[in-house]
């Protein structure tokens, strides 16, 4: 995939029920490179199922992802497309640090330059590390990964104040080569990086957010 080129992946009709009961409603949202996007909404809205419909590993009832304007059944099977962040543990635990490094593609001591903490844990197996070091681990290899896109569910959650502020700036120096998709519930953080930041609102539409604050009160998210 050519990086100096801009890339933009857009999830388009985006419609997503359980058992009749109605979670998206023809979504719209889109991503470029160059740019962090925030996906905000309140527990239950849809953002997880949203972020695992655009990776292409949950069927809803209609969708279409295009990447740079092509219909991609199933992004997630592109090599060098797309890598996503889920809430649950995802690593091979029984793997070694450096193992798991060498399967997402990502060169251990590059991540140890955002992370020097990490660098005693080279050959300690997955399993063995703390809850927040596997969390943090997961999130530098799907944020270093050699993808056009990236997308975050809730990269801060288990996150020390410290590391948190760390990972906003390797987010930050990320974005110069992908586009980024975040959402968490601190939303502070998400504004803060994000270039353009979505709503969900009940019952599952998204709202391109323009007066920020006053959206987002407006449609009780604040
Ligand atoms: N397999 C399933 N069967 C039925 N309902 C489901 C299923 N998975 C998710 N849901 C429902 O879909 C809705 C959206 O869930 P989702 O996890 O996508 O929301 P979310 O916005 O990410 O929530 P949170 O912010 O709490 O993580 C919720 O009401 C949830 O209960």
């Amino acid at each position: 995939m050519d990086k100096m080129k801009g890339h933009v992946l857009e999830a388009d009709s985006m419609w997503l029920e359980y058992e009749g009961c109605k979670i998206l409603q023809n979504i719209y949202l889109q991503m470029q490179t160059g740019h962090v996007t925030g996906l905000l909404g309140r527990n239950g809205t849809g953002k997880s199922s949203l972020m695992q419909m655009i990776f292409g590993t949950l069927r809803g009832q209609n969708q279409s992802v295009r990447f740079n304007g092509d219909y991609v059944s199933h992004p997630y099977q592109h090599p060098g497309l797309i890598s996503y962040l889920p809430q649950h543990a995802f690593i091979p635990s029984n793997l070694r640090v450096s193992e798991v490094c060498r399967l997402y593609k990502v060169d251990f001591t590059d991540l140890c330059r955002h992370f020097q903490d990490l660098e005693q844990y080279n050959l300690t197996r997955v399993k063995d590390l703390s809850t927040g070091n596997r969390r943090l681990l997961g999130t530098l290899l799907v944020l270093l990964m050699p993808v056009a896109f990236t997308l975050l569910d809730e990269p801060f959650a288990a996150l020390s104040p410290l590391s948190i502020e760390q990972m906003r700036r390797v987010i930050t120096e990320q974005k110069a080569r992908k586009g980024i998709l975040i959402s968490d519930h601190a939303y502070e953080d998400v504004l803060g990086l994000a270039d353009a930041t979505y709503l969900i609102v009940p019952v599952g539409r998204s709202i391109l957010l323009k007066d920020v604050y006053s959206e987002l009160e407006e449609f009780g998210y604040l």
